[in-house]
């Protein structure tokens, strides 16, 4: 309960609109009451009716009023019920697109940490599920509940203008399907909800491993057991639809016997108060029959209240997507001014590690403008996480990684406007040749591009493409080669234009040829910027002026490739080993 009421103070996505459109809120709940109303008001007079008219009256006229009665109310109901759904849906879906006007803006700003701390598909599954979860919240669980409390009120103070001791029995009544059975709900679904959701995610995730492994579970003949283990996971799940399901059941049931039983004491109270004259009698069967049409409206709170814990997430993550984009926003308005002038990486005793495994111990590295450097090491040595701290990705346990004299963390937004990053699988787009290009440059024209696929030795290629620049792609540009993607990509980084480019074994999925031809094109093109290439293979290690051999934690090696060839060994060696591979090939 106290977890409902602080997200309900914290939350601005739902409940701040119940107030901005309180009248059309006040609308729709006087319509659900009075579609209730009608109904119980149709069986009070066909009950007075049924009841007058076995008396056989002498003359119509006696009972002309609650004809008309029964007629109005009779059409009164489906009317009313109409015009509050088409009122309550319209609210609705007024609402929903002011929230998906303002999701997609947050999503659209693109801020860092929307992407960073949620996942894309989670940015879906906001757009997709949450939003249309609340849309049911006010239409399944707000307005059935408040409709429904208010007729429970209405009837005890109804009977209690002829009896205040049966309107409370009546209000202690009817309060264990009204209050008492929704707060079951809660405890009991509440719990199963959370398990379902959970077990969901982990199916989620189970799904995504598979989809990807695919082909290895095939390989290994082992299908069997994996739709044997997905198996598992939606049986449990369908397990406690099942029980939740069984839940309802009764409760609904309890509550029709609860309504039943309200029917008998009404019966006792009309009897009381009325059976003392022929025409008393009437009454009776009026007071009954009143009370069943109430049912739907008393028993929809606990089906609503009951599907709270689903809505509660939804409306948590909305507002915690809200405030990181804003603590964001934030942090960039005071970021703006910082804007490095001179790019000179420098790493100033850097300490590292994941948990509690160290990967790099005061390490020291300054990157001077223009410098071509190779970073070398064994396996797991820490090169790709010497990346994600120059990146800013990650941040050093001690130490400060600076460019320019800014740190790194505090570049934020201006990142991609100094570093480019070319890597094992840059993405293509299953769009034009030209739309790939421009994502480096969005206003670069077509004079641009071909002069950058030019120097990446592409012009020839494209030239001869069906549509020259405006030829798709097709998904991952899988209509090329390795080596005209990675050079595609290079010709994105060229037209982007930052003065660091870090090149992250660009070349390792291609021939030794290929290679080669690709590196001396990829130096060429970026003879201007400081360039930091992660690499396992020295092929091409002679176009960079500085080599560093990470191990154990450190800079083991650090030279220019000539002077590590002259006089370490170690490196002699592995540039022999590499030649082999490439000799064996
Ligand atoms: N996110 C992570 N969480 C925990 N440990 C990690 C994480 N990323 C890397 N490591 C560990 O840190 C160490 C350094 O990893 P890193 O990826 O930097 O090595 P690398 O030199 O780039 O290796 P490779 O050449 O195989 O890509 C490894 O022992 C690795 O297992």
């Amino acid at each position: 309960m106290r977890k409902m009421i602080l997200l309900i103070k914290r939350d601005t996505w739902v409940f701040p609109y119940l107030r901005s459109y309180k009248k059309l809120l006040a609308l729709i709940i006087f319509l659900g009451f009075m579609t209730t109303f009608s109904g119980a008001a149709l069986m009070f007079t066909s009950g007075f009716l049924i009841s007058r008219s076995a008396q056989i009256p002498e003359n119509i006229l006696m009972v002309y009023v609650p004809i008309v009665l029964t007629r109005a109310f009779g059409i009164g109901r489906p009317s009313f019920r109409y015009a509050e759904r088409l009122v309550s849906h319209n609210w609705v879906l007024k609402i929903v697109s002011t929230f998906r006007r303002r999701l997609y803006e947050l999503v659209e700003t693109g801020t860092k940490s929307v992407y960073a701390k949620t996942q894309t598909g989670e940015v879906l599954n906001v757009l997709a599920n949450d939003l249309f979860k609340i849309e049911n919240f006010y239409l399944r669980t707000l307005f059935p509940t408040v409709i429904g409390l208010v007729i429970y009120v209405l009837i005890a103070i109804g009977v209690g203008v002829f009896d205040w001791g049966f309107a409370l029995a009546i209000f202690i009544i009817l309060g264990m399907t009204t209050i008492l059975a929704p707060m079951i709900t809660l405890a009991v679904n509440g719990a199963r909800d959370f398990k379902q959701q959970q077990l969901e995610a982990e199916l989620y995730t189970d799904l995504t491993d598979t989809v990807m492994g695919l082909q290895d579970w095939i390989l290994a003949g082992r299908t069997a057991e994996l739709a044997e283990r997905q198996q598992a996971d939606f049986n449990a799940i369908n397990q406690l639809k099942s029980k939740q399901a069984h839940f309802n059941w009764w409760r609904d049931f309890s509550g029709a016997m609860i309504i039943g039983f309200t029917a008998i004491v009404l019966l006792v109270f009309a009897t009381r108060h009325f059976g003392g004259s022929s025409f008393g009698v009437n009454w009776i069967a009026a007071f009954v029959l009143a009370i069943f049409p109430a049912e739907d409206a008393l028993t929809s709170i606990s089906t609503g209240v009951g599907e709270w814990p689903r809505y509660q997430n939804s409306i948590t993550r909305l507002n915690e997507m809200d405030e990181q984009a804003q603590a964001e926003a934030q942090l960039q308005t005071t970021q703006q001014a910082v804007q490095p002038n001179d790019p000179t990486i420098v790493l100033n005793q850097v300490t590292f590690g994941y948990d509690q495994t160290p990967v790099l111990q005061d390490l020291s590295l300054t990157i001077p403008d223009g410098q071509k450097i190779a970073i070398l090491g064994q396996s797991g040595a820490g090169k790709t996480t010497l990346l994600k701290l120059l990146l800013g990705d990650e941040m050093p346990l001690a130490g400060t990684v600076t460019i320019g004299s800014t740190a790194v963390a505090d570049l934020s937004s201006q990142r991609a406007t100094l570093i480019a990053v070319l890597d094992q699988q840059p993405y293509l787009f299953a769009s034009t040749v030209a739309n790939n290009l421009r994502l480096g440059k969005l206003d670069a024209t077509d004079e641009e591009l071909w002069d950058v696929l030019e120097q990446v030795n592409l012009k020839e290629l494209v030239v001869q493409l069906p549509d020259g620049l405006a030829t798709p792609m097709s998904e991952m540009g899988s209509r090329f080669s390795g080596g005209e993607r990675q050079r595609f990509a290079l010709a994105r980084i060229l037209l982007q234009d930052t003065p660091i480019v870090i090149l992250d074994e660009p070349t390792v999925a291609l021939d030794p040829i290929t290679e080669l031809a690709v590196l001396q094109t990829i130096f060429k093109t970026l003879h201007d910027k400081t360039v930091i290439w992660v690499t396992h293979h020295l092929t091409g290690i002679e176009l960079v002026d500085k080599v560093i051999f990470i191990e154990n934690q450190q800079i083991a090696m650090a030279g220019t490739p000539a002077k590590l060839m002259a006089t370490e060994r170690r490196f002699q060696r592995l540039l022999a080993l590499d030649h082999g591979d490439l000799m064996s090939e």
